[in-house]
């Protein structure tokens, strides 16, 4: 579930996402992690927890659509039915976003529509926003803006650096992303023709 590019990733996010797969209520179950590159925390965390891994490196393909070509292959034989972006740094293309439409989840360090993009914990801060957080949200070909599945906020404070504020947010994400993966994974929430949220109806 988890392919990641950022060579600072401990995979906390990935952790978070395992501990949840493994609670006997989870609707979900992690069939494979794989990582743009080798060596990293996030496939050791993998390997711990008996979960399958594959690394696709990124720097070995000529384009990203032969990147990303070879990713949907690995998905495709491993039969994975949502995918969970958890530190992927690498832009995906429009095919391999409109092939897997409404089961690719994103977790960002902001809340969206606030702070798009790279860095997005310090574009709060030098905003001078009291208020920041995480979106979960559906993978959109246009970066950072696709339908929002799970926010949580969090308090900015007087005395935060760009780390204290990271962290506080990391905390929440490990919180939101769980709960976006039990939402889509139990069909609680799903993405609409329209590209809206759709929450099955209680009645
Ligand atoms: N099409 C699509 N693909 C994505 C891939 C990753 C992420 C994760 N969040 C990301 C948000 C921003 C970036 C970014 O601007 N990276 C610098 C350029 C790196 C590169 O050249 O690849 C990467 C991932 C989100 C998206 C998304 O919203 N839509």
């Amino acid at each position: 579930l988890g392919v990641e590019q950022n060579s600072g990733w401990h995979g906390t996010n990935l952790q978070a996402l395992i501990e949840q797969a493994k609670r006997p209520s989870s609707s979900a179950e992690i069939v494979v992690v794989i990582s743009n590159r080798p060596g990293v925390q996030g496939l050791k965390r993998a390997s711990l927890a008996g979960i399958q891994t594959r690394v696709v490196d990124h720097k070995l393909y000529g384009s990203r659509a032969e990147f990303d070509g070879t990713i949907d292959r690995v998905l495709e034989e491993f039969g994975v039915e949502l995918v969970c972006l958890a530190g992927f740094m690498r832009i995906l293309t429009g095919t391999f976003v409109k092939k897997w439409n409404g089961k690719l989840l994103n977790i960002h360090p902001s809340l969206l529509p606030s702070f798009k993009g790279v860095n997005a914990q310090k574009q709060a801060l030098q905003a001078g926003v009291r208020v920041a957080g995480c979106t979960v949200h559906f993978v959109a070909e246009e970066v950072d803006a696709g339908a929002i599945v799970v926010q949580e906020a969090v308090p900015v404070l007087g005395s935060d650096t760009e780390e204290s504020l990271s962290d506080r947010i990391r905390e929440a994400e490990h919180r939101a992303f769980p709960a976006a993966l039990e939402l889509v994974a139990s069909g609680a929430v799903r993405l609409g023709e329209d590209g809206h949220i759709m929450w099955k109806s209680s009645s």
